[in-house]
């Protein structure tokens, strides 16, 4: 038997419970008993139990009035009836009100071993099933997307409906917040995925490039025009346009493509003859649009026509539970991609990550970590591996939320003892009850 599990014994014959009790602690079982149902019922207030050995013949409340109970406030707990000789009914009743087995007295250690033996076997496989029904029921991606924050989820919510419609969409963002994700992902989901998805990052080509990029041009119409050329606007036919850092476009494209917008055609440079077009526009942009209105340096009826739905991404610092969550994702994926064996991340790093405030988004945290992969010498990355990144920018606890600043002092001290609840919960200062309740209630976990 290799796994240690918290055990209650309760019998009202002290002889049961001393030799369970030896037998139990031999194997390093941590072991409590109780001589009554009532006993039992209030140290199962103060510690969860994971397996119970009860006698089912007991002054006071017996041990099938105890199962019921038992059972009716934690149905994963795992009991075992002790019943004598000659009573089998009532050992049949117990598996039915949903005990795990039952012992007869007076047994055997090689009996003991056999029960104890199944009920590791079976508590394995309980907890495998919670764990993959825990990863089934989080939804943490979509497509490409990383995240199970709440504003990921409502993307999450968004994008099939939006990518249902056709109308112009507009994401906006900061730099590195996913945006060329989304605009991905609204394609995959929309009647279009079929069709060709062409990007164009406006912020990097000139506007005469643009133009002829945009919307072709014929032979000669400049100098260097030796040949036709079809734009992206005809080439895209039928698909999804993606114009990124369209904030960035000149004012003179914007009254074209507003045209292409309305007209459904375009001339394409030098000609006179207009071609039909049929695209879905997604924008975006990490400049504040409605600003640059005020500044007249964006067009406000341009800026209607593409924003007729618009997506705001978060800021990492917005979505900061999403971090840990993102860290292994690009750990594994520069794992694989470097074939180093790099699969774990210690909780200081993770914290050290959770403070930072990302100006730079995903983009840089994704940088961060593929550095911090390429340079680890072992399989675990630690908050040393990523002293690269700026202190000052790191977040103070003035910026963190009062219960963000409890989680994380609590999760500190579980770290420093190892876990160990007892004296983790006397240097809180609050009972191994409530520890155990906070500890289920936010989820904490030990490192991987
Ligand atoms: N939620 C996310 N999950 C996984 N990867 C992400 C996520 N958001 C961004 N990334 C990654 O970060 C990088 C930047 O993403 P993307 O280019 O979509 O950002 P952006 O908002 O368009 O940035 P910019 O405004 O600078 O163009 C990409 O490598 C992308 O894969």
């Amino acid at each position: 038997m290799d796994s240690k599990i918290r055990i209650m014994i309760v019998d009202d014959e002290m002889i049961v419970r001393q030799s369970l009790l030896t037998w139990f602690k031999k194997y390093g079982h941590e072991v409590d008993t109780a001589a009554s149902g009532m006993e039992a019922l209030k140290k199962l207030e103060q510690t969860p139990f994971q397996v119970m050995f009860v006698d089912i013949k007991m002054p006071g409340m017996d041990g099938l009035e105890l199962l019921e109970k038992v059972k009716q406030d934690d149905p994963g707990i795992m009991v075992v009836i002790i019943t004598a000789y000659g009573s089998i009914e009532s050992a049949v009743k117990a598996m039915r009100t949903g005990a795990s087995d039952y012992l007869l007295k007076p047994f055997k250690p090689d009996q003991l071993s056999l029960v104890m033996e199944r009920i590791l076997c079976q508590q394995k496989i309980t907890q495998e099933y919670q764990y993959l029904k825990g990863h089934l029921e989080q939804i943490t991606r979509f497509d490409n997307i990383i995240g199970q924050s709440s504003p990921m989820k409502q993307l999450y919510a968004m994008i099939p409906e939006v990518a249902q419609s056709d109308a112009s969409v507009l994401i906006t963002g900061e730099t590195g917040t996913g945006k060329g994700l989304v605009a991905r992902a609204i394609h995959a989901k929309s009647l279009r995925a079929e069709l060709p998805f062409v990007a164009i990052n406006c912020g990097a080509l000139p506007d005469t490039l643009m133009e002829s990029e945009l919307f072709g041009h014929k032979k000669g119409a400049f100098t260097g025009a030796t040949h036709a050329r079809k734009g992206f606007l005809e080439i895209v036919s039928g698909g999804t346009l993606f114009l990124d850092e369209i904030g960035d476009i000149s004012p003179k494209m914007q009254v074209d493509l507003l045209r292409v917008l309305e007209d459904k055609q375009v001339f394409s440079v030098g000609s006179e003859t207009p071609v039909a077009v049929d695209f879905r526009l997604v924008s975006a942009t990490r400049h504040h649009l409605e600003d640059r209105i005020r500044k007249e340096a964006f067009r406000e009826d341009f800026y209607y026509r593409i924003n007729v739905i618009k997506i705001r991404l978060p800021s990492l610092r917005e979505r900061k539970d999403d971090i840990a969550l993102l860290a292994r994702h690009f750990m594994e994926k520069y794992s694989h991609e470097t074939t180093k064996t790099v699969d774990r991340i210690t909780q200081d790093a993770v914290r050290l990550l959770t403070s930072y405030d990302w100006p730079g988004n995903v983009r840089e945290l994704e940088n961060a970590v593929e550095r911090a992969v390429v340079l680890s010498k072992s399989r675990t990355l630690t908050a040393g591996d990523f002293s690269f990144l700026q202190p000052a920018r790191t977040a103070g606890p003035r910026a963190q939320t009062l219960k963000a600043v409890q989680k994380e002092h609590i999760l500190r001290v579980l770290d420093e003892q190892d876990w160990h609840i007892t004296r983790s919960a006397e240097i809180l200062g609050i009972n191994r009850a409530t520890l155990h309740k906070i500890i289920k209630r936010d989820q904490l976990k030990k490192d991987r």
